[in-house]
């Protein structure tokens, strides 16, 4: 008999509300270790407050949650540093610190956990994971003002990895950016995730990275995931928001340049 794999994320019965307004209502998702899993669904559908709720931000109404095999609800400080630790994050406007240099922005992860680090040594992390990133060495004494949109996401995602997690949760991360940028921080991703074996959850409204980079997409409506599957599979489900979302012009326009690629098919 062999073994079923541990979901890197377990949700099962999350109930999530704003005073009478119920956000998700018996929500359960599975997150695999390894797998680029997209999230999506309408304007307002909770994207944001799902992840928000399951990196401890927001406190849910009911239900489970498991993050690295961790109660992600626990009440226990411990517990909660651990999942903290392992966890890189990159929110919709990249929240860097406008203050701070991108080399700056990238040690504060490293200064918290690891105080006591030379700061040589920090320095010299903080530049690997610039390079990491795809920015050129002399962005690690920028501010973020200085860069472009797509390298300060760049930077943002530099700080998300500094502390090397397992487990990398993205808000819309090619929202704002110009189509070959977008592509380029697809690949980007794609490329960190079979080099370092990332698990990545990934919320966005981009067609073209659902097809690009996902190896699952999980579509929230009606205050739950509807379903989870590969974007070709969810383009025959038989649901309103499914259908006009995949096989609408866009929807059609990101299959037909996915088929147009043969290499996005490799890679699943
Ligand atoms: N802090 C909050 N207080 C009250 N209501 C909130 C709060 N945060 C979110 N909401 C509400 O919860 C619902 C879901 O919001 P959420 O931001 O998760 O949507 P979304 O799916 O991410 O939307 P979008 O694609 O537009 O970013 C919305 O109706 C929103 O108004």
């Amino acid at each position: 008999m062999s073994a079923t794999p541990t979901p890197l994320i377990r949700v099962r019965g999350l109930t999530t509300r704003f005073g009478t307004q119920v956000v998700h209502d018996g929500l359960d998702l599975d997150v695999q270790r390894g797998e680029i899993l997209g999230v999506v669904g309408g304007s307002g559908s909770g994207k944001s407050v799902l992840m928000r709720t399951l990196l401890g931000l927001l406190t849910p109404a009911g239900g489970t949650i498991e993050i690295l095999g961790v109660d992600a609800r626990a009440d226990d400080p411990v517990l909660r540093r651990h999942i903290q630790r392992n966890i890189g994050v990159l929110f919709q406007d990249g929240a860097l610190f406008s203050s701070l240099t991108v080399g700056e922005n990238v040690q504060v992860p490293l200064k918290e956990y690891y105080p006591d680090l030379p700061d040589s040594l920090r320095y010299e992390l903080a530049l690997l994971k610039v390079k990491l990133a795809g920015l050129p060495a002399e962005a690690l004494d920028k501010l973020p003002t200085q860069l472009s949109g797509g390298m300060r996401k760049r930077a943002a995602l530099a700080r998300a990895l500094a502390l090397d997690p397992p487990l990398l949760f993205l808000d819309e991360p090619t929202a704002g950016l110009d189509p070959i940028s977008a592509a380029a921080f697809d690949q980007l991703l794609r490329t960190l995730r079979d080099a370092l074996g990332l698990t990545v959850f990934l919320i966005t409204h981009d067609l073209d990275t659902l097809y690009a980079i996902c190896d699952r997409v999980a579509v929230l409506a009606d205050r739950r995931i509807l379903a989870v599957a590969p974007p070709p599979v969810l383009e025959t489900l038989d649901h309103p928001w499914v259908q006009a979302y995949f096989n609408g012009p866009r929807g059609r326009a990101a299959q037909v340049a996915h088929q147009a690629r043969p290499s996005d098919q490799g890679r699943k």
